[in-house]
């Protein structure tokens, strides 16, 4: 690789305390080193989409609760910041048509297997197996990372991991995708429109790659942190020592400044509005760590050339979580079961018309108690609705006999995915300031944030010392295969 010549950057500002941010720290000072000054500024609280409730004493997730058992970043973090995952509650799935429970999971594996093939002929595990096929080529990306390896733009990205399949599934709807694949449209009724609506709160005419991975978290074997997701993040801007500013960015323009050689260098001001008021600080690198979408961020930004608008094309999709105490009225779900004898943990539901509601969930605080084992619908507890509208009390009055407390979260959660794809928005903004959440317009989830946070860290350092040959590369799976 080139000799490094150039002077290492001294100051890099990171715009938002999210899982984005927050690894973005701990990866840009793994590349650029100790001395580097590293701010991050957050508006809000730091976790951002991660954050936790307290009810009755205990703490419960409102956004951002499960990770999947393939996400390595995820897992990486733990490790390094020594903390755990949270100790496991077995869970029961059911299905609601907004009348009665179209199926509900048998504690016996085999039983389940039985209902499925006698339903859904092969569906059901060729569905496990295109999941599977799919999570195999996004590994890929972690040998990449692990060689240095960065790209430039999210459909750089995806071609590397998955080629011209993964840019065709990110263009057209899960629908189209499973139906080319021979999946049946009773299939992607019945059992994946429950999953995509629970897990981005859409149709099954998201994109096929979001889809994918909405799949891949209905897996076994998901997990949490114990004591709260949002942990990860305050570790690590522990960890990368990089200085929490807690201030509103409100807007980011490029100057100039003479350097030594008699030429300009350009360098990035940061207006902020904090406790003490307004100020402004420089630096070398930028990157932004929130959605630049309405409603997200409002960052005007000034003296580029071409211009970066304050909000990116697409909207961000409504998701309240309504976290309820209380007593379930188990009829509403149209079973004769007696609410002592009801086990179910978690109720996804059919399309739109059929329910006002995407799931229902029995929530199991963020540390487990000892001796803490899943209870039954007779006994008063934590539930978790999304829904796209804030629930009425009439609503509330027909799912719960009684309740103790009532707390509503309204998230602008995930993008609203509706390909085929306007052009994703740029990793790269200018020069040297970068956009980290263009992920999201592939698949919004923890673990994309994270993998965005690496590419923009190794990004960010190959672009500064101009090593090109890390960035872009063709063909790094059939060059790398057999190197790790
Ligand atoms: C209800 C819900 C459930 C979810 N469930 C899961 C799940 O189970 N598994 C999963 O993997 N993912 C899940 N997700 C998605 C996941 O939470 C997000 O993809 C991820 O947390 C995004 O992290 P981020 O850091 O990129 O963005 P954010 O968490 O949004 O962080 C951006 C931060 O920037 C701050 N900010 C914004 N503007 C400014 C400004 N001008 N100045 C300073 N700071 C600013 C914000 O306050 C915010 O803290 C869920 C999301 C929601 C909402
Ligand atoms: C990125 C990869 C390979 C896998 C991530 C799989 C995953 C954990 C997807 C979940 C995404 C998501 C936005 C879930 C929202 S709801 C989560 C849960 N079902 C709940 O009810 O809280």
């Amino acid at each position: 690789s080139a000799p490094e010549v150039r002077e290492a950057p001294k100051k890099i500002a990171i715009i938002g305390g999210g899982i984005g941010g927050t690894a973005a720290a701990f990866f840009l000072r793994q590349e650029f080193g100790p001395a580097v000054k590293i701010e991050v500024f957050e508006a809000g609280t730091v976790g951002g989409r991660l954050a936790t409730e307290n009810i009755g004493g205990y703490e419960y997730e409102t956004g951002g609760s499960v990770i999947h058992p393939l996400n390595l970043h995820m897992k990486h973090f733990l490790d390094r910041l020594g903390l755990s995952p949270r100790a496991d509650v077995s869970s029961k799935l059911a299905i609601f048509d907004g009348k009665e429970l179209t199926f509900e999971e048998s504690d016996w594996f085999i039983v389940n297997v039985i209902r499925m093939l006698w339903r859904y002929g092969l569906n059901f595990i060729r569905m496990h197996i295109w999941v599977e096929a799919i999570l195999d080529k996004f590994m890929r990306i972690y040998q990449y990372q692990q060689y240095g390896y960065s790209f430039s733009s999210v459909e750089k990205l995806l071609h590397a991991m998955g080629g011209d399949g993964f840019l065709t599934l990110v263009n057209q709807t899960l629908e189209e995708a499973m139906l080319a694949e021979g999946f049946s449209q009773v299939f992607l009724n019945d059992v994946v429109t429950p999953v995509t609506r629970v897990n981005y709160g859409q149709s099954v005419r998201i994109n096929g790659f979001v889809g994918a991975i909405a799949l891949a978290g209905a897996d076994s074997g998901l997990w949490a942190v114990d004591g709260g997701n949002k942990m990860v993040c305050s570790g690590l801007l522990y960890h990368s020592k990089a200085e929490l500013v807690p201030a509103r960015v409100t807007a980011i323009s490029m100057k100039m400044r003479p350097s030594k050689t008699g030429s300009a260098a350009n360098f990035y001001e940061v207006n902020y509005v904090g406790e003490s008021g307004a100020a402004h600080s420089t630096y070398d690198i930028v990157v932004v760590a929130t959605p630049l979408h309405q409603g997200m961020s409002d960052i005007n930004f000034s003296g580029f050339s071409p211009p970066i608008p304050t909000h990116f094309s697409g909207r961000y999709h409504q998701t309240v979580a309504t976290l309820v105490h209380g007593l379930l009225n188990v009829s509403y779900l149209g079973t004769t079961e007696k609410p002592e004898n009801f086990f179910v943990s978690a109720v996804l539901t059919l399309d739109k018309k059929a329910s006002e509601i995407h799931s229902l969930s029995s929530l199991n605080p963020v540390k487990i108690p000892k001796g803490y084992s899943r209870s039954p619908a007779s006994q008063r507890k934590v539930w978790k609705i999304f829904s796209s509208q804030p629930l009425s009390q009439k609503n509330l009055q027909q799912i719960f006999l009684s309740w103790d407390s009532v707390f509503e979260k309204r998230w602008l959660a995930y993008p609203s995915y509706s390909p085929p794809h306007r052009r994703t928005p740029p990793f790269i903004l200018h020069d040297r300031l970068y956009y980290l959440n263009a992920v999201e317009w592939a698949a919004s989830a923890m673990e994309m944030s994270a993998i965005s946070a690496r590419n923009l860290a190794l990004l960010a350092h190959h672009r500064w010392y101009e090593q090109t040959a890390k960035i872009d590369q063709e063909d790094l799976h059939t060059r790398l295969r057999g190197e790790l």
